[in-house]
This record gives C-alpha cells, sequence and structure tokens, in this order.
C-alpha cells in the first residue's frame, strides 16, 4: 500500500510541508494548487524538491467548476484546462483532481457531464495525463460518488476515472458498500479524512473540521474495505482541511497522518484479509488489563510534601528500590512511585515540569508485543541504561514526554517488584480503602488531543467518548475519555484552550502537558472520607450552593444531603448506577488526587459537577481576599 497527503492538511508553506510529508514516511503527495500559488519557486524546482525527498506527486488540485457548461463558458473551461495540463507537465504530476462544479451556470445531466469528461480525457491523454472526477458533497449537479461513477463510466475513456473522498460520501451517510461495485482500475484515487459529528453545513463542516481517520465519527473503516473489495491498488491519500491541523506542527500533524493510515489498513485487514492489501501484520490492538502503577519524579522537599500526601491517603510505603531513590507505596491493587533520582529520564522530567506524574505503568498480556505495535504505529521507543539487577520493562513515550511503561503477567517483567524493590513492612496510617485507580487525567493543549487520542486508539483496545466542554471560571476545557469496556484503563484527556483555565494554568506552570490528577476508587466513599480525616486530610471544600441544589435537583434525603456535605463529597447519577467524589487539596501547581465510588454501572465522570470542582479548587488557589 502506497500512502499519500494532500499539501492541504498540514502548515508551512510548501517546503516545509514537504519535508514533513517526507518524513514522517510517506510515498507520495498531491499539490494543492493554492499551497503553488503561494509558493515563489518555479514548478520545475518543486519537482525536483519532490523527487528530491523521494515524494512521488500522486496528484495535482483542485480543478473547479468544469462539467456541465453552456458555451462559452465551456470552451474557456477547456483552455483553463490545457494551462492547467502545462503546469501539471512541468510539476511532473500525473492526474488532476476534477471537483464538481458548484457554478451557478452548470448544467445537470450525466450525459452531458460525461461527454466533457470524454473530450477531457482526450486532451490529457495525447499528454500523457489523467483527470479524475470527484463528487464534492455539495455538489451542484454531482454531490454523489454514485453519479461521478456514472459520468466516468459514459466518458468510458482510459485517461478519464474516478476520485473518492471519504468525507464527501460519509458526511452524506452514504452506504460505503456502494463502492464496491466499482471497478478499481477505474477508481485513480481514493481520498481520505474522517470528522467529528457535528450538524452543520457540509461545505463547513469539510473545511474546518476533517481529521485523520480513526480521530472523528466517520465509519472510515467501512469506506477503506469497501475500496480494498474493488482491487484498487493505488495510494490511498489524507486529504484533511482542519483549522487546527494548518496552525499545528507540519511534523507532528504529518506524522499523525501516517500513523492513522497503518492503523485505517490493519483494521482492513483484520475485518477483511481477503481484500486487505498487502500490509504488513501488526500485533493486534492491546487489551488493557489495568494501570499498575504511576510514578512520579520530585525533588527531596517536594517528594516530602507527596509523601504526606499519600500518608493521609492511606498509603504505605512498601518498597525501596535496591539501587536507586525510588519508592513505592501501595493500598489496594494501587502502586505510586516517587523517584527522586538526580540522573535518567525522572529527573530529566524534573527539569523541565517539576515535580509530576511522568511515567505510567500499564497491564497488558505481552508486552513485547505491545512495543511491537506502538513502534509500527510511529511511538516513540523509550529505553535507558539498565543497572545490574534491574529488569528492561518495554517502553514508549507518551503524553508531554512522558514514559508508558509495559508490564505483564508472563515474562520476568511478572516480578518486577520483588527484583527491583526491597520490601518494607509498611504501615499505613488509617486504612482508607482504596481499591485501584479509577481513572488518569492528563492535561495538555487542546491542538494535542486528536494527537493523543489516534495515539491511545490505535495501540490499544479502547474506545473514545463524545467530546465533553467542562466550564472552568475562567474558559472552557474539553475533556475526552479514553476507556475500555471493562474499566480496567480510563484515561481522560483534558484539552486546555486559556491558561486562565486551571487546566491551563497547571500546563503552564509546569511547561507542559502531563498527568492532573489521579482518581482512586473506594469501595466506601464515607469510610474512605472518614479515615482521611483521621489522617488529617482536609478535602477540597464544596460550596454549600452546590447541595442545596443537589437536594432540589436529585431529590436527595436531608440524611445523605448532610453526609454528603459534611465530608464535601460531589454526587451525581445516571440510568445505570451513582458516582461519588472528594477530592484532595492542590499539590503544587494543580495536581490533585480524587477519590471515587461507582455504585452499579454509572458511566461517567461526574461531569456536571466539574464547574462547582474547578471553582472550588481555584478558591483554595488564591484564597479570596
Ligand atoms: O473544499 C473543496 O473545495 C475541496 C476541494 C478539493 C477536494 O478534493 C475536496 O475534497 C474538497
Ligand atoms: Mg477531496
Amino acid at each position: 500500500m502506497k500512502t499519500s497527503i494532500a499539501t492541504v492538511s498540514i502548515s508551512g508553506d510548501l517546503r516545509e510541508k514537504l519535508e514533513a510529508i517526507a518524513a514522517a514516511g510517506f510515498d507520495g503527495v498531491e499539490i494543492f494548487e493554492n499551497d503553488f500559488l503561494a509558493f515563489d519557486r518555479s514548478p520545475a524546482e518543486v519537482r525536483r524538491m519532490a523527487e528530491d525527498l523521494g515524494l512521488e506527486i500522486t496528484l495535482f488540485q483542485p480543478f473547479r467548476d468544469f462539467e456541465g457548461l453552456p458555451e462559452p463558458q465551456r470552451s474557456a473551461a477547456f483552455d483553463r484546462a490545457e494551462r492547467k495540463f502545462d503546469l501539471m507537465e512541468e510539476l511532473g504530476a500525473p492526474l488532476m483532481l476534477v471537483c464538481s462544479s458548484v457554478a451557478p451556470a452548470a448544467l445537470g445531466g450525466i450525459d452531458r457531464a460525461a461527454a466533457d469528461f470524454r473530450e477531457l480525457g482526450e486532451r490529457a491523454g495525447k499528454r500523457g495525463l489523467k483527470v479524475g472526477f470527484e463528487a464534492l458533497a455539495w455538489g451542484r449537479h454531482v454531490n454523489d460518488h454514485r453519479d461521478a461513477w456514472e459520468v466516468v463510466r459514459r466518458a468510458d475513456h482510459a485517461s478519464v476515472g474516478l476520485i473518492l473522498d471519504s468525507f464527501h460520501s460519509l458526511s452524506r451517510k452514504i452506504n460505503p458498500d456502494t463502492i464496491r461495485a466499482i471497478p478499481g482500475d477505474k477508481i485513480f484515487i481514493v481520498q481520505l479524512a474522517d470528522a467529528p459529528a457535528l450538524d452543520m453545513d457540509l461545505l463547513y463542516w469539510s473545511r474546518h473540521f476533517r481529521n485523520m481517520p480513526g480521530e472523528g465519527d466517520l465509519p472510515v473503516v467501512e469506506f477503506a474495505r469497501a475500496v480494498a473489495a474493488t482491487g484498487y491498488a493505488g495510494p490511498l491519500s489524507l486529504e484533511i482541511f482542519n483549522d487546527q491541523f494548518r496552525s499545528g506542527s507540519p511534523r507532528t500533524i504529518a506524522l499523525d497522518g501516517h500513523r492513522s493510515l497503518i492503523y485505517l489498513m490493519d483494521q482492513v485487514r483484520e475485518a477483511e484479509p481477503e481484500v486487505a492489501p498487502r500490509v504488513p501484520a501488526l500485533p493486534p490492538r492491546v487489551p488493557v488489563k489495568g494501570v499498575s502503577f504511576v510514578e512520579f519524579t520530585a525533588d527531596e522537599t517536594e517528594a516530602d510534601t507527596l509523601r504526606g500526601m499519600l500518608g493521609q491517603l492511606g498509603f504505605a510505603r512498601t518498597g525501596r528500590h535496591r539501587t536507586k531513590s525510588v519508592e513505592r507505596f501501595s493500598q489496594g491493587a494501587i502502586n505510586i512511585i516517587i523517584n527522586t533520582e538526580r540522573e535518567g529520564l525522572a529527573h530529566a522530567a524534573y527539569l523541565t515540569h517539576g515535580t509530576s506524574a511522568y511515567a505510567m505503568g500499564l497491564l497488558v498480556e505481552d508486552a513485547a508485543a505491545t512495543l511491537e505495535r506502538a513502534k509500527a504505529l510511529g511511538a516513540q521507543n523509550f529505553a535507558q541504561r539498565v543497572g545490574p539487577g534491574e529488569l528492561s520493562i518495554p517502553a514508549v513515550r507518551g503524553v508531554g514526554g512522558g514514559v508508558i511503561y509495559f508490564l505483564d503477567d508472563h515474562s520476568d517483567l511478572a516480578s518486577v517488584w520483588d527484583v527491583e524493590f526491597a520490601p518494607e513492612p509498611g504501615t499505613a496510617r488509617a486504612d482508607a480503602a482504596l481499591v485501584g485507580f479509577d481513572h488518569v487525567a492528563q492535561t495538555m493543549n487542546y491542538e494535542e488531543m486528536l494527537t493523543w487520542i489516534l495515539f491511545y486508539r490505535s495501540i490499544f483496545v479502547v474506545d473514545k467518548g463524545p467530546m465533553v466542554d467542562v466550564v472552568d471560571p475562567s474558559g472552557l476545557v474539553r475533556s475526552q475519555v479514553i476507556a475500555n469496556g471493562e474499566g480496567s484503563l480510563r484515561l481522560t484527556l483534558n484539552g486546555a484552550e486559556s491558561r486562565r483555565t486551571l487546566a491551563g494554568h497547571f500546563i503552564a506552570e509546569t511547561f507542559g502537558s502531563s498527568v492532573q490528577h489521579i482518581a482512586f476508587s473506594s469501595a466506601d466513599i464515607f469510610a474512605t472520607a472518614r479515615a482521611l480525616k483521621a489522617n488529617g486530610l482536609k478535602s477540597l471544600e464544596i460550596s454549600r450552593n452546590y447541595y442545596d441544589d443537589l437536594a432540589a435537583r436529585l431529590g436527595l434525603d436531608a440524611d445523605m444531603i448532610g453526609k454528603l456535605a459534611e465530608h464535601n463529597i460531589l454526587y451525581d447519577r445516571d440510568a445505570g448506577g451513582e458516582f461519588f467524589q472528594l477530592y484532595t487539596p492542590n499539590f503544587g501547581e494543580g495536581f490533585f488526587f480524587e477519590v471515587v465510588q461507582r455504585v452499579g454501572t454509572y458511566a461517567g465522570y461526574g461531569a456536571v459537577n466539574a464547574p462547582f470542582r474547578i471553582a472550588a479548587q481555584k478558591r483554595s488557589i488564591r484564597p479570596a481576599v
């Protein structure tokens, strides 16, 4: 399978775009006309640039408002096409993308359009060029790939073919299986894009909100399967119009794009191995059995504060690393590591971000296979010097340059705690009955969210929930859940757009994205709350107004409201059950722990409570004067 991407998909000038596209590993590139027009190099120079970078120019686009015109506009359109054919010859672009007309003057009629294309194909063919017809979802007369195909079929010319674009077909909810009957050799190129489910004007949606396959909500896999079933053997080409990508890092966006295509074809291969083009088989997406540990990097002073807070939360120190200044704290199935080493990545992370939860360990079936899949999907392998008596734990870089370690029960990784840590008797203060990690929340710039959604989705068996707006008194924070069905991995990605929100403040002050809170699950939140109190932890104080509203809104009895208010416990419920939450005070620039109890099958994260919790946290950072 060959990969390609349209220059319009990423930011920069044409040279920066081509360099980023080549560096990400694409085979080809679609030259988007405006990117060329805005560039100050000749077509021959652009051709050479692409060649030097090892990029094939897959097509030139778009040629607009061509078919169905009456004279004299019709002749003028052919003249215009000839000029662009001249340019394509100089660029070395073999194929012109002609998108369906939106011109008010255009006349309908499949046969009229077919005749126009036959003549265009004849003229292109004389120069060894080809033309492809793409139905824009908002085309005046042709806005469905089935009609575009009928035009191409009737044009019946070797130099005329069909161009498919997943956005145009899927945004109109056209069944992708209608593609299966089209002969693969008449499909000249396939453009791919996903998009979030939004109810909006098709053109506006297409020009501003497209994203990489796997980042959105459209059935792009079904589309790609149908394409594969036709025997189509040309490149899969990303064409992503997205405001955020246009202002993002060219390298990151190009890498995300490449990852999205590998992931997409992997899904096609899994679903329909008999039709998938030859793509290397990857280890399958990885089910995560649980979060095994979260590791903090800290200096000695802050490590003390953290130890104190963990103690109040009912953790006991259960181990010390045999050779490093690394400690293990445990409770239930939870392991928290505090690393105060003066070298290695932990220290580098400390120097960059300050005290922070920079690493986590995930328990998987096969750590080595997980690493292999992650690497095949472009994740950056992380390996540091393995000291005597230490295990080499497979790992990749994650959000904010942090690390995700992979542990399993089958290799010698199963004994990591015994091998690397000398056990301590570990006396806890009042045990707080915490049982496990409920979720880990990673805060990042809003622009990074799609990157990490794709990262997690492509490597692990996880689903993404809808993007939720969380109201901070100083702005919006977008929140996206990445979780598996069993709840053994739950991550919340929070995207900050403003520095003034709690999340924005956190990433500004810690110089980048990282874990902002860790939520532990409790089997009995009231017992936990009493233990925390006995341990001297003062939970985040929630406004009394919240509890009055809770009584009014959910009809809880006075007794229950009293108990919730006494311990500053927030409450929510859904059709499946109930949810209780309480928060520790902030640590540093906005890090905190949360304790939750899920009753029944409550599936959310208490999003309705977030504005009140955030307001309370902001009060505690800057006490009212
Ligand atoms: O939005 C557009 O005009 C446009 C142009 C060319 C394409 O291939 C496309 O999908 C959309
Ligand atoms: Mg297109």
